[in-house]
């Protein structure tokens, strides 16, 4: 039996990725959280001929609880997305408030579930779990996983442009780092089956990679940034990781993770410098069960991509451990 939750359920991701897990044959049972237009979004869902069992909540009548209660996975694309201008680190005074509060609710309530962050700046939010989870006795690095698969899904899709591959899923193309412009590392050079990408397209495609979130801001022009690649991108890395806890072996995917707390991840977090990296990680059973080095496989131009990245990325992480230790004044 497996349950998913939502936090952040009725929002632009939080519906469609709803929708992607109450279809999913992996999943029992699915429940909703959100400040509001949870009933609406569970009784819409709840027709629909699948067989994982829906209850949805509101934070009246401990509905937090309620909806944690007995979760083995749960998903948080709550809070607010950029507007055109923004930078992911602008959402970090109302987010970081929101992630940390519903991560109380999860280390109370569900303490062994897997959890999986989209709520940005990602590169900070994870930090925050982490915190919340530490100070509750609860946390398990192997459980906690910071949401970079649609970095992964445009790479293989941007590079199809190039390739002209008829499928873009078939191309497996690592993208390390965090999840915000230059602390995003597509690693081109390791994709496999190898693409040959002319030189002078390859810094494009890079940039593209990186900064795809703001194609999608600036293309909703106000309204938002993206919803539904984010939605399919949170579902199939929860699907993944839900068939790897089922004893499907051999599934390996880029994640934002605790590195000292994973194994493997102590040498990549000495050569990085950052505790929370986003690396190819062996999903199993209990969870990020491996990580892989794959730093000293990487060409010379993607190692100076990642030293701009570890710069971004410290201060990212430092601000969010900060954050739960020294919370600024309400
Ligand atoms: N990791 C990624 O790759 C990635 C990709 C896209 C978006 N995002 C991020 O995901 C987040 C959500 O984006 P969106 O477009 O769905 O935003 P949205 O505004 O459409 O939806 C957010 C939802 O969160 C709910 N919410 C707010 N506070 C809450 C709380 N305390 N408890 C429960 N629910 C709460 C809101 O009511 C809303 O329904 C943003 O921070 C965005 O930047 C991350
Ligand atoms: O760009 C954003 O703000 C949303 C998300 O992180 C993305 O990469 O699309």
């Amino acid at each position: 039996m497996v349950k998913a939750v939502v936090l952040g359920a009725s929002g632009g991701i939080g519906q469609p990725l709803s929708l992607l897990l109450k279809a999913s044959p992996t999943i029992d049972e699915l429940s909703l959280y959100d400040v509001v237009n949870t009933p609406g979004v569970t009784a819409d869902l709840s027709h629909i001929s699948s067989i994982a069992k829906i209850t949805g909540y509101l934070p009246a009548d401990d509905g937090l609880k309620k909806a944690l209660t007995g979760a083995d996975v749960v998903v948080i694309p709550a809070g607010i997305p950029r507007k055109p201008g923004m930078t992911r680190d602008d959402l970090f005074k109302i987010n970081a408030g929101i992630v940390r509060d519903l991560v109380k609710g999860i280390a109370e309530h569900s303490p062994k579930a897997f959890i999986l962050v989209i709520s940005n700046p990602v590169n900070s939010t994870v930090p925050i779990a982490a915190e919340v989870m530490k100070q509750a006795n609860v946390f398990d690095p192997k459980r906690l996983f910071g949401v970079t698969t649609l970095d992964v899904v445009r790479a293989e899709t941007f590079v199809q442009d190039i390739t002209g591959e008829k499928d873009p899923a078939k191309t497996v193309i690592p993208v390390i780092g965090g999840h915000s412009g230059e602390t995003i590392v597509p690693l081109f050079s390791l994709a496999k089956p190898s693409v040959k990408i002319p030189q002078d397209k390859l810094a494009p495609l890079i940039k593209r990679v990186q900064f795809g979130g703001d194609e999608v801001v600036k293309a909703k022009d106000g309204t938002g940034s993206a919803t539904l690649s984010m939605a399919y991108a949170g579902f199939r890395f929860a699907e993944k990781l839900i068939k790897a806890t089922k004893g499907e072996k051999g599934i390996v995917e880029p994640t934002y993770v605790y590195l000292p707390g994973v194994e493997g991840g102590d040498a990549i977090a000495k050569e990085t410098g950052v505790d929370y990296f986003s690396v190819p990680v062996e999903l199993g059973p209990s969870g990020a069960e491996k990580a892989t080095n794959i730093l000293g496989d990487i060409s010379s131009d993607e190692k100076q991509l990642l030293e701009a990245c570890k710069n971004g990325l410290k201060g990212n992480i430092e601000k969010g451990i900060e954050f739960v230790h020294n919370p600024p004044p309400k």
